[in-house]
């Protein structure tokens, strides 16, 4: 009898791995954040990437980060991966699930996280930490009981041939 494959993804590669992808469907071409929700038993339930609202074309839409107007720049129409992993769950309740995140969830996402039940963040960067919407979200999370750490990277690395 032969044993079992040794070299099979953990959970937490597993998850973060799926973030990852599905941030690769972002049209940012600065910053691509991907996500995935899953159950306390390790179902998926949600996937999201950073994006514009549906019907709104990316290409008409503005990509830029500065400008003097800001309705010339992208912040005012995207929206985040974890706020459209949420927003895209059917299932009913996301209480006491966990997040897997490519980058650490903004205020506004923070709110929604914290709204929604989940009760886990496992980011993988925190580009954005001295900034005041990380501050506040950090902030907000410790107050509500939502715990958040980093992923531990393993550096394994996947090669798919699509
Ligand atoms: N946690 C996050 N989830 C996200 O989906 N985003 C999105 C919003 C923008 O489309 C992009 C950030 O662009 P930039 O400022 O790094 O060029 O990532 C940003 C954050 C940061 O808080
Ligand atoms: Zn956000």
């Amino acid at each position: 009898m032969s044993s079992k494959r040794a070299d099979y993804l953990t959970w937490d590669e597993y998850f973060m791995g799926i973030a990852m992808l599905s941030g690769m469907r972002s049209k940012d071409p600065s910053t691509q954040v991907g996500c995935c929700i899953v159950s306390q038993d390790n179902k998926i339930l949600s996937m999201g990437y950073n994006g514009l609202p549906n019907g709104c074309s990316d290409d008409e839409y503005p990509w830029e980060r500065d400008g003097e107007d800001p309705l010339e720049t992208k912040y005012v129409y995207t929206v985040h991966s974890e706020l459209n992993a949420i927003l895209n769950y059917g299932g009913g309740s996301l209480k006491g699930s966990k997040i897997y995140v490519s980058l650490f969830p903004c205020n506004e996402c923070a709110k929604a996280i914290i709204q929604a039940g989940i009760k886990e963040v496992i980011y993988e960067s925190d580009k954005y930490e001295d900034t005041a919407s990380v501050i506040a979200s950090k902030r907000m999370m410790d107050s509500a009981g939502v715990r958040y750490h980093k992923y531990r990277r393993t550096d394994r690395e996947i090669k798919i041939k699509l």
